[in-house]
């Protein structure tokens, strides 16, 4: 069943140097106790969509589209129902979050925060949930008496992972959970997550710029570029044999989890990101592109149907066209070779 869907949204700042287009027109869908990751470079768009997805952007931003969490759009429901939802049915574990326990309250305290807010649990009641959660992410339950300086920064990353877990909710949106961390905690930690949406049956949204990162933890993967999903599909084919040059170049960038030989040699993406609020004509991906022609910065964008889910609903995606003629530019590649380099977003036939 379908638990989360995202229908054409958009979101765009509004700034004194004018208006910064961050998310241009993105689809996707989550069936429940799935886990989807969202990949990009920095200023792609990822902590943007992840933030709309609970309406945490800025007042000023200007959001369209589609945000349904259990078929009820996030978007337009009250602030009052808004307020339920989050952490009830839907809660954020954010960038560097262990940094922003309060210091000088404990760590149980601060775990039945939720459960008390949310009417959920008091008293002994919530003390019995707090600890029962310091277990599932691993910690004694002990460690409700200690303050968060006595913890290290992969045990906090833990107890956030334990508020976010507090009020069982449906939908745990992560954005970029472990990148504070060093790499063996940082698998400990991702291990966790993996594990604890899974015995829970809660859907995951992971955002990463690391695609090896979520090709590990997640079931499938939607690369942005520009504000755009240019490619999605199962994280096996994405991050394995990816179709979009520029999902290629990413799965290329990041070395692959478990594999020490390809930590040797790295290949990093040549260019920089374009600024989104001057994004390239045509395919945005062009001026960097391995296999651009010049008719890539002029081509229009189109829709483009990018994948099933395991519901056998259709996803809805932005195709950049242009890439399927740079494709049959590509000396000694076979036609399908072509399609599946240069149609930028692949057709993915889930058949799960
Ligand atoms: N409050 C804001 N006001 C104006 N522009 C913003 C604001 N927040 C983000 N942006 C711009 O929106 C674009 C997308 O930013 P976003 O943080 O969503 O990207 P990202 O892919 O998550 O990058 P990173 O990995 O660096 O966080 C960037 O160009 C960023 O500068």
């Amino acid at each position: 069943m379908t638990l989360l869907e995202l229908r054409d949204v958009a979101v765009t700042y509004r700034s004194a140097a004018g208006d910064v287009p961050a998310v241009r027109g993105v689809s996707l869908g989550l069936a429940e106790g799935e886990a989807l990751g969202v990949a990009g470079e920095s200023g792609s768009g990822k902590s943007t969509l992840a933030m709309s997805l609970l309406r945490l952007l800025p007042r000023d931003a200007l959001v369209s589209g589609e945000i349904l969490l259990d078929g009820e759009d996030v978007l337009t429901m009250s602030w009052g129902r808004l307020r339920a939802v989050r952490w009830a049915s839907a809660s954020l574990i954010f960038q560097g979050a262990q940094h922003a326990l309060n210091p000088v309250r404990r760590i149980g305290d601060q775990i039945a925060e939720p459960l008390r807010v949310h009417g959920i649990a008091t008293g002994a009641a919530a003390r019995r949930r707090t600890a029962e959660l310091l277990e599932q992410v691993g910690l004694p339950a002990w460690r409700a008496r200690s303050y968060p300086h006595e913890l290290s920064g992969g045990q906090r990353q833990r107890v956030m992972i334990a508020m976010a877990l507090a009020c069982s909710p449906r939908l745990i949106v992560a954005d970029e959970p472990t990148t504070a961390l060093d790499v063996m905690i940082q698998a400990q930690v991702l291990s966790l997550i993996r594990s604890l949406i899974a015995e829970h049956g809660i859907g995951l949204v992971m955002i990463s710029h690391d695609l090896s990162v979520l090709a590990a933890t997640c079931d499938r993967l939607a690369v942005m570029y520009a504000g755009r999903v240019v490619e999605s599909g199962p994280s096996h084919e994405v991050f394995g044999d990816a179709g979009h040059p520029y999902s290629r170049a990413l799965a290329e960038a990041f070395p692959t989890v478990g594999d020490p030989a390809s930590r040797m040699a790295p290949r990093g993406l040549g260019g920089d990101p374009p600024d989104p609020a001057h994004p390239p004509t045509g395919c945005s991906f062009h001026p960097r592109c391995p296999v651009s022609l010049v008719s890539c910065a002029s081509e229009p964008v189109e829709l483009w149907p990018v994948g099933r889910t395991k519901t056998g609903r259709t996803e809805v995606g932005r195709a950049e066209a242009g890439g399927a003629e740079a494709g049959r530019a590509a000396a000694g590649r076979s036609e399908v070779a072509h399609t599946a380099a240069c149609v930028h977003v692949r057709v993915h036939e889930e058949t799960r």
